[in-house]
């Protein structure tokens, strides 16, 4: 399984939640106006108190029901009030907070279609799911929530204690005390409960990535009888999950144990003194009603600040797995200026010639004789490394030299694992060259837009994918304009099934295609790629799945279309092979031979086994 860069060590939450702004800034003034109402929402609720104390020592102790029923109406106009506040802030930030999360979530998509193949081959897909669903929620609930009250909350604390310390300094103090132990606990349960978020959030993208492949490989789940093992697998990940999940719990247990018994205890111990003070005479009853009463009505604000605190822990850490995707380098536009490697050009390939014997030298020798520059489909001196792969190891492939000339079909021929798939994959850009260079009638494709190189390129895969769409729109996805392409390219593909199915070419295919056989998902995928007629087809086995005599009716369409179409087939039968007009024979990484396949079948013996059909086991891992 593809594991993900590992987090860095250590963050600061403020700095990393600062890098939402972009995505806040056009709601600021909604939410920096639900602040405010929310504060005042807040101090409201601290008058209350003061109400009281107007009642206690006013209108019940002069025995004044009348007053008494004035102070109940104020009570219960300030009650209305403090709830209506607080429910117009959250009719203000429900719709943009949504918003915000949308465009997250827009901008995350919009950057993994961009990202280079090699990073999706290196991030497991329920890593970047948990990303986009997850960690998004996480953050709306962060910006609703927690990022509005911890604010309310601060001031709100601010002010009953001022009030407090003004009904009576001493008692004030006493309320205080608990202040030192509670910052410092926060502060420890911070440091702690990141690490813990940040393992549980990824915990969660690699049971997502099980369940996602548990789904997708049903067939062969069930085929060898797995599903004890994978429900084992998902067992042991759910339990991790579990594990870190109560680890959270527990440090939430311990910080809200402080920030709940603390102030309690110093309540209490407030009360004691308070009493004891009225019943001195040195404090009126309506004086300790009203420190009570808002010392009470700080007890919420007190206590969510663990909540808020291990909610604000998780966005920041949904934050920075946000960013860590995209933060990734996407897709290298156009690459100005000079080639990465050295050009060569006409006959100047020594190394072809070198390995290639008597055909590639008639080869060079005809090339040289073109005009400087070449048509056609040209690989330059080509070398090409996987990123992941160490520096020291040798290149998958090796200053690869290859014309296909305008409107010639080439077969590339090699051994398992020789490098051919990454040789096509080359030409669209889904890799960049380590070294050298590829040209389409002479323009460099690493100086071309991607849309350009891929309205010229069309590829087709061995494993054909399809999307949740129906057979139309998954072959018009290769251009083309309407109904008339449509009929063709499934008529060259062979794909006039599609015609037959229950809606015709409406018909929607489900998850993957895989309402379709496999040969039907290769004719789809094929019709797909001839449907733009492009300039330039790049065929990785594409009839794999064929039988023989729908290949046979494949080829006999494809070669009319291949007629003005330079292409590039990667083949391994024979049958696939006499499509093309000529066939490169790639070995080691390199290309060691190129003729026609009977002048191959005579000089070269690894391309005649190769095409005899034998057990190729020697022929693996030749690099
Ligand atoms: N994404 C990748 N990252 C690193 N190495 C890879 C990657 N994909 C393929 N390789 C390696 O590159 C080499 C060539 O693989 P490639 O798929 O191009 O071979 P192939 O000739 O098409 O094989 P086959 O005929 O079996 O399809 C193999 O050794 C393979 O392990």
């Amino acid at each position: 399984m593809p594991t993900t860069p590992s987090p860095p060590e250590s963050r600061s939450a403020v700095r990393t939640l600062l890098r939402l702004w972009p995505y806040v800034r056009p709601v600021r003034a909604r939410l920096l106006t639900a602040a405010l109402i929310a504060i005042l929402a807040s101090c409201i609720g601290l008058v209350i108190p003061l109400v009281l104390k107007w009642m206690v020592d006013g209108p019940i102790a002069d025995r004044d029901p009348a007053g008494v029923w004035l102070g109940a109406l104020y009570l219960l106009l300030l009650g209305l009030a403090e709830a209506l506040l607080f429910g117009f802030r959250r009719w203000l930030v429900a719709r943009p907070l949504s918003h915000v999360e949308a465009e997250m979530r827009a901008d995350l998509y919009r950057h993994l279609q961009r990202l280079p193949v090699a990073f999706h081959d290196r991030w497991p897909s329920g890593q970047l799911l948990s990303r986009a669903t997850t960690d998004l929620m996480l953050l709306r609930m962060f910006l609703a929530f927690p990022l509005t009250f911890l604010l309310v909350n601060g001031v709100t604390i601010l002010v009953g204690v001022i009030i407090m310390l003004v009904q009576d300094w001493t008692l004030g103090l006493v309320i205080l005390v608990p202040a030192v132990p509670v910052l410092i606990t926060c502060v420890v349960f911070e440091k702690r409960y990141s690490g813990a978020a940040r393992r549980a959030q990824d915990q969660v993208g690699d049971l997502t990535t099980v369940v996602e492949e548990s789904v997708l490989g049903i067939r062969i789940i069930k085929g060898f009888g797995r599903h004890r093992s994978q429900a084992q697998a998902f067992r042991e990940l759910s339990g991790r999950l579990r594990g870190t999940e109560l680890h959270k719990a527990r440090l939430l247990a311990t910080i809200l144990g402080v920030i709940v018994t603390l102030p309690e205890l110093a309540i209490g111990a407030a009360l004691v003194l308070g009493a004891v003070q009225v019943a001195d005479g040195s404090l009126s009853a309506g004086t300790l009603v009203a420190f009570l009463s808002t010392a009470l009505a700080l007890r919420w604000p007190v206590d969510s600040i663990g909540f808020l605190l291990a909610m604000s822990q998780e966005a920041a850490t949904a934050t920075e797995r946000y960013f860590e995707v995209m933060d990734a380098e996407p897709e290298s536009g156009v690459r100005g200026g000079t080639s990465r490697g050295p050009a060569l050009r006409g006959a100047a390939a020594p190394t072809r010639a070198a390995h290639g014997g008597t055909s590639q030298a008639l080869q060079a020798l005809e090339e040289a004789r073109m005009p400087a520059v070449a048509s056609g489909l040209r690989f330059e001196n080509v070398s090409f490394r996987y990123p992941d792969d160490p520096s020291d190891s040798l290149p998958v492939l090796h200053r690869i030299d290859l014309h296909i000339r305008p409107g010639e079909s080439l077969a590339l021929v090699g051994a398992t694992g020789s490098g051919k798939t990454t040789l096509t994959a080359l030409v669209p850009r889904l890799h960049e060259v380590t070294e050298g260079r590829i040209t389409l009638n002479g323009a460099d494709i690493a100086e071309m837009s991607r849309e350009e190189l891929r309205s010229r390129v069309a590829v087709a895969f061995e494993e054909p994918t399809l999307f949740s769409a129906s057979v139309g729109e998954n072959v018009l996805m290769g251009g083309g304009t309407g109904e008339e392409d449509l009929g063709r390219a499934l008529a060259v593909a062979q794909a006039d099934f599609a015609h037959a199915l229950p809606q015709g070419v409406d018909t929607q295919v489900g998850e993957q295609g895989l309402s379709l056989s496999g040969g039907q998902r290769q004719r789809l995928a094929l019709a797909r790629a001839v449907v733009g007629r492009p300039d330039f087809l790049v065929l990785d086995d594409p009839l794999s799945a064929l039988d023989v005599h729908t290949e046979a009716a494949v080829e006999a369409a494809l070669r009319r279309v291949l007629a003005d179409t330079t292409a590039l087939i990667v083949a391994h039968r024979p049958s696939t092979v006499l499509l093309a007009d000529r066939v490169a024979l790639l070995s080691g990484g390199r290309i060691t031979a190129v003729g026609t396949h009977h002048e191959l079948l005579r000089t070269s013996p690894e391309y005649a086994h190769l095409m005899s059909g034998a057990p190729a086991g020697e022929q693996e891992d030749q690099r």
